[in-house]
C-alpha cells in the first residue's frame, strides 16, 4: 500500500487540489448567496430560486468536493516521506482543516433554516462569515507551501 501511495503520490495531490478548488468555490460562494437571499428573498418565486440554487451548490458540488478533498488528502498523509509531524505547519494545516469542515456543517445547517422559511440571520452577518474561509485558506496554503 505504501508502495502504491508513493507511486500514485503527484496524481493524489492533483486530485486533492482539484478537489480544494471545487470546495472552495462553494464554501466562498454559498456564504454569498446567503447574503442575498437574506436581504432580498421577500417574493415566493424569488425565495424558491435561492432554494433550489442553495440545495444545488450544497449537494452536487460542495459535498462531493470536501469528501474527495478528505479521501486524497489522507491518501497523502499516509504517503510515506511527506507529512513530519515533529514540525508545526501539519498540526496548524489540521486545525484550519477541521475549521473548514466545521464551517461547511454550520452553512448546511443555516440552508435548513433558510429552507424551512427559518432563517434568523442578517446578511450582514453572513458577509461577516464569508472572511471565515478566506482566513483559514491562507493558514491552510502558508502551511503547506511554506512548511515551517
Ligand atoms: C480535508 C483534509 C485535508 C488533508 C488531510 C490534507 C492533507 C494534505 C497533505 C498531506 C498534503 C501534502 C503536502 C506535500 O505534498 O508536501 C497536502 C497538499 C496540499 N493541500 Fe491539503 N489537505 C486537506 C485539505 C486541504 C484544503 C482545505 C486546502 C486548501 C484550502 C488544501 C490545500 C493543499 C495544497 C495547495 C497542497 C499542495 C501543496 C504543495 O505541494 O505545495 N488542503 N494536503
Amino acid at each position: 500500500m505504501q508502495d502504491f501511495l508513493a507511486l500514485a503520490y503527484p496524481w493524489t495531490k492533483t486530485l486533492h487540489i482539484v478537489s480544494v478548488i471545487a470546495w472552495m468555490a462553494g464554501l466562498f460562494y454559498l456564504p454569498r448567496l446567503f447574503v442575498y437571499h437574506a436581504e432580498k428573498g421577500a417574493s415566493a418565486e424569488i425565495d424558491s430560486l435561492f432554494k433550489v440554487m442553495e440545495y444545488r451548490l450544497l449537494r452536487a458540488i460542495m459535498n462531493p468536493a470536501m469528501i474527495a478533498t478528505w479521501i486524497f488528502g489522507l491518501c497523502l498523509v499516509f504517503t510515506p516521506g511527506i507529512v513530519a509531524w515533529s514540525m508545526v505547519w501539519p498540526w496548524t494545516k489540521a486545525a484550519a482543516v477541521l475549521g473548514m469542515t466545521w464551517f461547511h456543517h454550520w452553512l448546511g445547517k443555516r440552508r435548513k433554516d433558510f429552507e424551512r422559511g427559518e432563517n434568523s440571520l442578517p446578511g450582514r452577518r453572513y458577509r461577516m462569515m464569508n472572511e471565515v474561509p478566506t482566513l483559514l485558506m491562507i493558514v491552510i496554503v502558508a502551511s503547506v507551501v511554506v512548511k515551517f
